[in-house]
């Protein structure tokens, strides 16, 4: 068993794999894994200093723009920004995706530009997995036109800078960062400075299925508790929805958490089971699959990337504006939680079939007890709120979604190994 395994989070489950290039380094630290999961709401609290009038000197924008793996000079920079920000008419959206070049980012700002939303991605292009894969979808992007700012989310000068560049209406906050150091150290900066905020924008964060940890009611409403997180993991991103409680009450600013239920699909993260097993199955290496305690099927509610967008895009669409100014709430502010699963749960067992069926290969399996590291032993979404308010309802069973996702994977893949030989 790898020291990852002993790491009480949701992503820890997974072996770095060479063929990949997954950064060990990065991923083998348990510290920087905890401390890179629990900084996703304090990093949003960030993105407000950069609403902030602040006298100190500006860093140059230009160490942070990047085409792919080439610098741009700055003018071309600014340009690139305004351009990939601008939406197509002037009833568009200006959103700035936090998290861009991930998964559900590259997804989402993907959607929003196709409907003529102007769209500027943010991501730090840690290594937490194989960059190489980012890179990809940041091309992907810039083919669509969304330019996506190298930077880490936490960085003041840079969030300043463009918020000074662009209007955004909204931040769709999907990025997981490491930051919470300066928060943890100096925790009371984050009230001084949001005191001084001026406009502020409506945010919509991603949060997690994991929040419902040892909860054994089922199905799993937005309604049920969420004091009993399994992991670490889950505990921050439960912290993460109570500080959003707090600056909505004390600031009035609009926030929407949406709490993702297993999301899969093309361009999905290599650290998730569908799909390093797809990766092993392939090779003819052995899976582990987990049972509950009882010899019972562990069970996800697996939700396909394309309905996780159109929820986001959704709460979006349906988020008002924050209320607060120059540190004064000025009457009450939107404060949602949406649950967005596929309220369909598979047991991992089943998914092991359906990849051996569309792969055409029998998958070498160890069945093992469920690690006691923080994994929950199944999740189904009740989406009866997201349905009603955001209009949600998935439409994609796994079958079908893991048919798309091995379609992709058999070309990308391909195309990477034509490129490397
Ligand atoms: O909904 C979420 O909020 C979370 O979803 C995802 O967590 P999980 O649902 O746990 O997905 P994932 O690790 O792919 O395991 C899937 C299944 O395979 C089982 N599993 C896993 C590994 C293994 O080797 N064997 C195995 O049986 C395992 O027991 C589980 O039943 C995100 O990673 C997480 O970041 C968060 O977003």
């Amino acid at each position: 068993m790898s020291h990852l395994d002993n790491i009480p989070s949701t992503p820890g489950k997974y072996k770095p794999d060479k063929a990949f290039r997954f950064n060990s380094s990065a991923a083998s630290s348990s510290l920087s894994k905890l401390t890179l999961y629990s900084t996703l709401f304090l990093s949003v609290l960030l993105i407000f200093l950069l609403l902030l009038y602040s006298p100190s000197s500006k860093p140059s924008l230009r160490r942070h723009l990047s085409t792919g793996s080439h610098r741009t000079p700055l003018s071309l920079s600014h340009k690139l920004i305004r351009k990939s920000a601008r939406p197509r008419s002037t009833t568009g959206n200006t959103v700035l995706v936090t998290g861009a070049a991930g998964f559900v980012g590259t997804h989402v700002s993907l959607a929003l530009k196709r409907r003529g939303d102007g769209v500027l991605g943010l991501d730090n292009f840690n290594h937490y997995y194989d960059p190489t894969l980012k890179r990809a979808r940041q091309k992907i992007l810039e083919k669509a036109w969304v330019f996506v700012v190298e930077g880490d989310i936490n960085d003041k000068g840079l969030l300043e800078q463009l918020f000074d560049a662009v209007l955004f209406t909204h931040v769709m906050h999907l990025a997981a960062q490491a930051g919470v150091r300066y928060a943890m150290q100096n925790p009371g900066s984050y009230v001084h400075m949001s005191k001084s905020a001026n406009l502020q924008r409506a945010i919509i964060w991603a949060s997690s299925s994991s929040v419902y940890g040892l909860n054994s009611k089922v199905l799993f409403s937005e309604k049920d508790r969420t004091d009993q997180p399994a992991s670490l993991y889950a505990a921050t991103k439960k912290a993460g929805e109570e500080i959003a409680h707090t600056y909505n009450h004390i600031y009035g600013l609009s926030l929407t958490g949406l709490r993702f239920f297993t999301v899969y699909g093309p361009w999905g993260r290599l650290d998730m089971a569908y799909l390093f097993f797809t990766k092993d199955i392939m090779k003819g290496k052995t899976i582990t699959v987990y049972e509950s305690p009882d010899k019972g099927s562990v069970a996800r509610d697996f939700t396909y990337i394309d309905d996780i967008v159109k929820g986001c895009l959704g709460a979006l669409d349906t988020a008002k504006k924050s209320t607060g100014s120059g540190g004064k709430k000025r009457g009450p502010a939107q404060l949602r939680i949406f649950n967005l699963g596929n309220t369909s749960p598979v047991p991992v067992s089943t998914l092991v079939s359906i990849l051996e069926k569309i792969l055409k290969v029998k998958a070498k399996k160890k069945v093992v007890p469920l690690p006691r590291n923080g994994d929950v032993e199944f999740t189904h979404a009740n989406i009866t709120l997201a349905m009603m308010e955001l209009g949600y309802k998935p439409a994609t069973d796994l079958e079908e979604g893991l048919k798309k996702l091995v379609r992709w994977y058999l070309s990308f893949y391909s195309r990477s190994k034509k490129k490397s030989s």
